[in-house]
């Protein structure tokens, strides 16, 4: 292949910089998240709950020390407060209904505002200044009684002297919580980049130059890898093949896992030969439950495993494994197990102290013993760390302090063509060889902003005519551009390898995506390809969709209009600009109720749309009937899988539009979600008009699945 142009890096990361400084403002105003909530009336505070951004009328009532040397403040309904309508039956006080989970950054605050005594006009500013103080936490969890809150610093480390006490100053007080925008994913990226801006030429790994094309990928060291033993026998040709390529690859290797093809499993494989050829292995991607799905599988195969993450956010099985809870459980934490004891001794002491002087005394105090907790616990943690062969963390995580000086001789990144480029990179800075793993036929990264502004801004050079050849390098650079699609354009289909025996999808189901989106390649193992729903292992009945595994209600014909939104909801301004088919969503219905009249039960069922006003529609007409189906959106059921999925397409009208039906990755995820049957509603006239790749399905469907013509007067 001859050399590709090489994309400037300093020219990549400021255009980043640019389309993530609009992006984060888009997604800010989207979420409505008053990051700085300032002073705020009641009836704002009300409001704030009931739109599920915030949580009212708490007191605290319990600290202790909890993983990481945080404070952890337990928050209860003040009873004081508390309507008759949220008391239990015996009285005891309850949180009403609020949108505060698990994981979520929130902000504390006395709803007095601190009120020190200040005179004149100042009075007011100081008194806002303080409401909006507060500090800051995580949720840990929330029961109907109370909500626990960890605060400190993310990453470990404990608290701060100010956040000790502004945690004290709650004690008492009438106080809230605020749920806040968390931009700790933006913040890193951002770093990222304007690090990326500052290297000079001289210094750009090699890593770097191959993934912005100054140079091609060295060629495959076959022997070095030597001869691979598989731990796995149950491994694929396919697999085994992808496994020697990423071994024997020196700097970039893709896996191209399409859906059920057992991505993961080849990944924890691969993780297994690196660390028996003594690699240290960094393991990141885009979520918490990207990774924790690694550290779940990786863990019974007894290597040494660390993850780096909030506690609060893992899953609860792969806690064990947490860097917070192996600095206090391994022997290494001993030492820092007794330090903590004390600072909770010294802290319970403050409540009890009324003097200022000697209360002054025990913050100094306990400042010195932090200090000394955050010196044994970073000791500690570099030690784990160090020890550790394979480290997982999510992207962002990647770029904490207990990273820092930490060298990986491989880094992997596991469902690389659903993060953001520059997320990456946080992970790839100082990385010499790594392998992504994704599918970049399946939908990127969910983006807010169009980003055109902002490129044509980074590409402004000095003349005319440098800013025309930097507008043409930059044509390939977008947000929604993965790192593994534009690896994959720059240097070619021989810096991946594909795996394709597919373990979920009945052949008949598989074919069309297989076909038209992955050269014919796929190949459904023995195990699915002739699974039907009468073969669930539950009684269900032989009818003509528990025997078919794929259905096509065609609603051509013009008896099944779509409707704009805002037609039929005037208030609510979150459908405004969606879409829905009340007709096409009652042969939805008519399926299911056939499923499960047929002994197929809910919980093997998801219906799925890509059109939010569609899925608000179905679910006011299933999800009460059937509590147990799944009901969602195209985009986000990516990655899943169900027996029966049931999609609507709700396109239908004169104009032949299709919106974002036009776009294949995301009918790829739709039709790939199913193991045994797969059932299409929609109208085929005006959806074959909307691509080739429409065309073609709707072709498809008509010659090779189960077609049926729903009657509009039946249903009625
Ligand atoms: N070689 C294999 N032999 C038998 N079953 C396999 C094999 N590889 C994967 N599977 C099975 O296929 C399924 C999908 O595997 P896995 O969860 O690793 O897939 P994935 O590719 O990460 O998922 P997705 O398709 O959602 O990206 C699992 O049930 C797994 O046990």
């Amino acid at each position: 292949m001859s050399p590709p142009t090489p994309i400037p890096i300093p020219l990549f990361a400021s255009t980043q910089l640019a389309l993530l400084h609009e992006e984060h403002a888009a997604e800010v105003s989207s979420s409505k998240l008053a990051s700085t909530a300032a002073t705020v009336s009641p009836a704002t505070r009300r409001t704030l709950q009931a739109t599920g951004y915030a949580l009212t009328g708490l007191i605290l009532s319990q600290c202790r020390t909890g993983l990481g040397g945080r404070v952890v403040g337990e928050f209860a309904p003040d009873p004081a407060v508390a309507s008759e309508e949220t008391r239990a039956a015996d009285g005891t006080p309850r949180l009403g209904s609020h949108g505060i989970r698990v994981g979520d950054v929130v902000r504390v605050s006395d709803v007095a505002g601190a009120g020190k005594k200040v005179g004149g006009k100042d009075k007011d500013k100081e008194k806002e200044k303080d409401a909006e103080k507060g500090v800051e936490g995580v949720v840990t969890r929330t029961g109907d009684r109370a909500v626990w809150i960890a605060f400190g610093r993310q990453g470990g480390g404990g608290m701060s002297k100010e956040d000790d006490e502004a945690v004290e100053e709650l004690w008492g007080k009438k106080v809230w919580a605020i749920k806040l925008a968390n931009d700790v994913t933006y913040r890193r990226m951002r770093q990222t980049m304007e690090k990326m801006i500052k290297i000079i030429e001289t210094e750009y790994s090699h890593f770097m130059r191959v993934a912005f094309g100054y140079t091609t990928p060295l060629q495959l060291d076959t022997e070095a890898c030597g001869p691979v033993e598989f731990t796995d026998p149950t491994l694929n040709d396919s697999q085994k093949d992808a496994i020697r390529f990423a071994l024997a690859s020196r700097d970039i290797a893709l896996i191209h896992g399409p859906p059920g093809t057992g991505k993961t499993h080849t990944l924890i494989e691969l993780i297994l030969q690196f660390v028996q050829r003594n690699k240290r292995v960094l393991v990141c991607g885009p979520s918490n439950v990207s990774v924790d799905n690694i550290v779940e599988r990786l863990a019974p195969k007894k290597v040494p495993v660390v993850r780096i993450g909030h506690p609060a956010r893992l899953l609860p099985s792969v806690l064990e494994h947490s860097l917070e809870v192996l600095t206090q459980t391994s022997d290494a934490g001993g030492i820092v197990k007794d330090i903590r004891k004390e600072i909770d001794e010294k802290q319970a002491s403050i409540r009890k102290t009324r003097s200022g002087r000697e209360r002054r005394g025990i913050y100094d105090e306990l400042k010195l013993l932090r200090k000394e907790f955050r010196q044994r616990e970073s000791k500690c943690v570099d030690n784990l760390v160090r020890e550790s062969s394979v480290v997982l963390a999510t992207l962002h995580g990647a770029g904490g302090h207990q990273l820092k000086n930490q060298k990986f001789d491989v880094v992997i990144i596991d469902e690389a063509s659903q993060a953001l480029e520059a997320q990456c990179w946080i992970s790839l800075l100082g990385a010499e060889k790594v392998v992504l793993a994704g599918d970049h036929l399946q939908l990127p990264p969910t983006v807010k902003s169009s980003g055109q502004k902002s490129k044509e801004e980074a590409s402004k050079g000095t003349d005319d005519e440098r800013a025309d050849s930097d507008t043409e390098i930059l044509k390939g650079v977008s947000l929604e551009r993965t790192l593994f699609d534009r690896l994959l354009a720059l240097h070619g289909p021989g810096i991946k390898r594909m795996l394709t025996t597919q373990y979920r999808m009945h052949e008949k189901i598989m074919r069309f995506p297989s076909d038209e989106l992955y050269e014919g390649k796929l190949i459904a193992s023995d195990a699915v390809k002739a699974r039907l729903l009468i073969d669930l292992p539950y009684e269900v009945e032989g009818t003509d969709d528990t025997q078919e595994p794929l259905v096509f209600w065609d609603t051509q014909g013009g008896d099944f209009p779509e409707k704009a939104e805002d037609e039929i909801s005037k208030k609510g301004a979150l459908l405004s600009d969606s879409k829905s088919n009340e007709m096409e969503a009652m042969v939805v219905a008519r399926h299911v109720d056939n499923l499960i009249d047929a002994g197929v039960r809910p919980e093997s069922i998801a219906v799925i749309t890509p059109y939010n006003g569609q899925l608000a529609l179905l679910s006011r007409m299933l999800r009460e009937k059937y509590p147990g189906l799944e009901l969602g959106s195209v985009d986000g059921f990516q990655g899943r899988e169900k027996e029966a999925v049931v999609v609507s397409l709700v396109r239908s009208n004169g104009e032949h539009e299709v919106g974002f039906l036009g776009e294949k990755r995301r009918l790829n995820v739709a039709m790939t979600r199913p193991k045994r049957h797969l059932c299409i509603c929609g109208d085929s006239e005006t959806i074959s008009h909307g691509s080739s790749f429409l065309k073609h399905w709707m072709d498809f469907l008509e010659e090779h699945a189960d077609l049926r013509y729903p009657d509009a007067g039946d249903l009625l």
